[in-house]
């Protein structure tokens, strides 16, 4: 008799959007992750069951990360509606006239023809002079920013939901007040805000506010970039984070995620290693005690990996980071 063997896949869990789609609560990052190398990565990650991706017309990786979608699909791995993928309409093209163009690029990129979440990836946008130029700077080395209003290219943004192009819409690098103002100024809700969040800076206050406005919070940068050269960040290196990792025969990178799970937040991890693209997976199987909730608590300084700290980026009146939260 022949023997059927049927292997089931643990997927992670998803969380109920406020449109009604569904959102897993864990993604695979993909910043730096380019060529060979991190096309071998994202389809390991689609074997093993990420089915959440993030990237962004930034990363210059949106190729790469479509083929291994497109690659997974024709070997049978998955269908296209089994993918949540995320990109970001990038900061040279606030100015409503250019989001469609913008978007419609994205998807000749990816060679897809609808992104789940398209994302604003920060509410100050730049100069365009041309696709090339990302970061446009004039001589003394100054970024060019540009004062569209926000809200102005969000509602650009709603019309790609509109025509099909996208299903969902969200922001990044939002305060609560610049998210508000796109609540109150919409016709189509964001889903998410996704923002740095890690036991470094944990966003609590924000993840209330938004929790009340039914909007999730997806946390970039939830490790920390590990930096072993450096022992750094502190938790990963901390004794009483160490205790906690063995207690559950995890590492302290996997308490942290979960700690971000279990305080509300959708983490999106950012590894090319195959072996690490796996342990960031491997979540669902424990959860951490208020004890435990309290000792990644008191790691959080509020001191950002990613500051936007770009000239001028500071003094704009849309720079996100010059409140509490
Ligand atoms: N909206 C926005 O403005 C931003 C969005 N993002 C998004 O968030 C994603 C994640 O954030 P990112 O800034 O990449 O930082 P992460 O906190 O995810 O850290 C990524 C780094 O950690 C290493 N790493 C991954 N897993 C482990 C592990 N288990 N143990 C030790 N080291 C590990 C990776 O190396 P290796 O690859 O060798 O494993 C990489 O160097 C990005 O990739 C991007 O998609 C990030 C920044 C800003
Ligand atoms: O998404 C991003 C990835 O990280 C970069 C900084 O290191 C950010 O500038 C960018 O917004």
């Amino acid at each position: 008799m022949n023997r059927v063997v049927c292997k089931i896949m643990k997927l992670a869990p998803t969380v109920k959007l406020n449109n009604g789609r569904e959102m897993p609560i864990l993604g695979l990052g993909t910043y730096a992750s380019q060529n060979k190398e991190g096309e071998i990565a994202i389809k390991h990650a689609i074997d093993i069951g990420y089915r959440h991706l993030d990237t962004a017309f930034f990363y210059q990786n949106e190729a790469e990360v479509g083929q291994s979608i497109r690659d997974k699909i024709a070997e049978g791995v998955v269908k296209r509606e089994d993918i949540f993928l995320t990109t970001k309409l990038w900061n040279i093209y606030h100015d409503p006239e250019r989001v469609e163009g913008a978007c419609r690029k994205q998807l000749a990129n990816l060679g897809l023809d609808y992104i789940d979440l398209y994302l604003m990836h920060m509410p100050v946008g730049y100069k365009y002079i041309n696709e090339e130029t990302l970061l446009p700077k004039d001589e003394d080395g100054a970024l060019l920013l540009s004062d569209v209003d926000y809200v102005d290219t969000y509602k650009a943004m709603e019309q790609l939901v509109k025509s099909g192009l996208v299903r969902s819409l969200g922001v990044s690098n939002f305060n609560s007040e610049q998210l508000k103002r796109v609540l109150d100024n919409c016709e189509i809700k964001p889903v998410t805000n996704q923002v740095e969040c890690s036991p470094a800076i944990n966003q609590k206050k924000l993840i209330e506010f938004c929790k009340k406005h039914d909007v999730t919070l997806t946390a970039y940068t939830p490790l920390g970039r590990p930096r072993p050269e450096e022992q750094k960040p502190d938790y990963v290196y901390s004794d009483k984070v160490k205790a906690i990792a063995e207690k559950y025969n995890k590492t302290t990178t996997q308490v942290a995620l979960r700690y971000l799970i279990d305080s509300g937040a959708i983490p999106i991890p950012k590894s090319s290693n195959p072996k690490r693209i796996s342990e960031n997976f491997d979540l669902f199987d424990f959860s951490l005690t208020d004890e435990e909730k309290a000792v990644l608590d008191s790691f959080n300084t509020g001191e950002r990996m990613v500051p936007l700290n770009l000239i001028k980026a500071r003094n704009h009146k849309y720079f996100p980071f010059a409140i509490e939260f």
